[in-house]
């Protein structure tokens, strides 16, 4: 299954590589890889394939989730999607307060004590995942985990999730992806390396 997701973001170009024009992560980190897991909206058997591998996440859950939350922007429609085939409520999270209307964060109904999993598209220091689950708790909800399409596997990540007591769990991520391209021969085992290493040095 990872190896699947691997491919089908390289099938719809969603991954970029540019060793010359460093992208900008959100958390300020410059990186040679750009993951844009927003273009899965556009293939209906990819998402279709991310909805799955969700659901099968969720079946090894043993805090099953009575609702579903999105981390806004991009895990928005991925957990639009997992809910509705879960026939859970949904709710989703802004990345801050509305600074108008009701100044809420988290829209939709969010009723304290209930069980809600928490859905990213992609994890890279897991500040903006670890901040929709605090969001979540602020409003009484119990977040029994995040789960996410794309990991890059930064240590920096498990410990932010070690600390605030959040299992995460993902379908895929950085180093499946760079098997794949090896496999493909778009990378040889030289820059699989390089990868690695720059990948490893930023915890
Ligand atoms: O683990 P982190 O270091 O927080 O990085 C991952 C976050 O960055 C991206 O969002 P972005 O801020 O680009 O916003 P978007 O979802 O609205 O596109 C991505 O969709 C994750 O939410
Ligand atoms: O960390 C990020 O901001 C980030 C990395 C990435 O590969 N893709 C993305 O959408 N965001």
């Amino acid at each position: 299954m990872k190896d699947n997701l691997a491919r089908d973001l390289l099938e719809i170009k969603a991954v970029q590589i540019n060793k010359d024009h460093y992208f900008t992560w959100t958390s300020g980190i410059k990186s040679p890889i750009y993951c844009d897991n927003r273009l899965t909206m556009s293939h209906p058997k990819v998402r279709k394939n991310i909805t799955e591998a969700f659901v099968s996440l969720v079946e090894k859950m043993e805090e099953k989730p009575e609702i579903i939350a999105g981390c806004a922007t991009a895990g928005i429609p991925h957990a639009a999607w997992l809910a509705d085939r879960l026939a859970l409520p949904m709710v989703y999270v802004r990345s801050k307060p509305k600074g108008h209307g009701k100044g809420n964060q988290v829209e939709g109904e969010l009723p304290a004590g209930k069980r809600v999993l928490v859905i990213e598209d992609l994890i890279s220091t897991g500040g903006s995942s670890l901040q929709a689950a605090e969001a979540v708790r602020r409003e009484g909800g119990v977040v029994t985990g995040v789960a996410a399409i794309f990991t890059y596997g930064l240590e920096k990540a498990d410990t932010v999730f070690q600390e605030a007591g959040i299992n995460f769990s993902t379908i895929t991520g950085f180093d499946q992806l760079l098997e794949a391209l090896t496999d493909d021969g778009e990378l040889n085992e030289e820059d699989k390396r390089e990868l690695l290493l720059w990948r490893d040095q930023l915890d």
